[in-house]
């Protein structure tokens, strides 16, 4: 059973790794990464070996660690703590979903596998659906950035019925500028509490007025409490203001 913790929403800070000048990961900097953006961006989620994390170029046991570091270092003062999980290799992306569940992480996130694609939308959910279930006791989401991955199924079709294959989806991670796409996504599973974060820190608050309920950046790791202004404003009904910040 996925854990019935609250929707992921606000602010998602994706994190970057930490490196010494040699070039290995820093873990000794993730505790003071973490009291920063509570305390100076007002930032209490993060998304961890993303994109902007660069994941994919780290080693299996360096994801592992920096997974370990956050969860471990988030304690008692993040909400929640999202791995990303994607890999090219099924095997590796079980490992690290099955080593999410282990170590308390509060979900896991995969992006479409991208040097061999998916060509279709069951081909991918295929794919997801093993995934997840390595780590069937945490939410899901997907993680569609489609200009990295070359997959251009869109998230619209791949949501439809989605959770009969996934029956951990609680979200999507949304990193395209196609607000159609996204506001359709948000349309056809209203009744499903699911979350939506948007990913193009630049036009989140275009992304607010299609439903987005939360958003996940790279930027959120120096202008979260900025965006957190916009996010009140939005909230408030104060477009002119929260247009100020965006
Ligand atoms: C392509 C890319 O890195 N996009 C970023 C954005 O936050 C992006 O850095 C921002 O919009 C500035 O261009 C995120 O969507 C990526 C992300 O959340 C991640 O690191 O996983």
């Amino acid at each position: 059973m996925a854990s019935t913790k609250k929707t992921l929403q606000g602010l998602v800070a994706a994190t970057i790794t930490p490196m010494t000048e040699q070039g290995e990961v820093n873990y000794s900097l993730i505790g003071q990464y973490v009291d920063y953006l509570v305390n100076e961006q007002g930032v209490k989620n993060v998304f961890v070996n993303g994109t902007t994390g660069e994941g994919l170029s780290l080693s299996v046991s360096e994801r592992r660690q920096v997974a370990e570091e956050w969860v471990m270092q988030g304690k008692n003062k993040l909400d929640q703590v999202v791995i990303h999980v994607g890999a090219l290799s099924l095997k590796e992306s079980l490992e690290l979903a099955q080593h999410a569940a282990q170590i308390g992480a509060d979900g896991i996130a995969v992006i479409a596998p991208f040097f061999f694609k998916p060509w279709n939308k069951d081909i991918l959910i295929d794919f997801l659906k093993e995934v997840a279930a390595a780590a069937h006791e945490l939410p899901f989401y997907y993680y569609h950035i489609p200009a990295l991955t070359g997959v251009k199924i869109r998230a619209e079709e791949l949501l439809d019925g989605i959770q009969h294959h996934i029956p951990t989806f609680r979200g999507l991670k949304f990193s395209d500028t196609d607000l159609l796409d996204f506001g359709q996504c948000v349309d056809q599973n209203r009744q499903r509490q699911l979350a939506f974060l948007y990913g193009v820190d630049e036009q989140l608050l275009s992304a607010l007025m299609m439903g987005a309920t939360g958003a996940v950046g790279s930027t959120y790791n120096y202008l979260g409490k900025k965006t957190n202004q916009m996010l009140e404003a939005f909230e408030r009904k104060d477009f002119s203001s929260a247009l100020n910040h965006q």
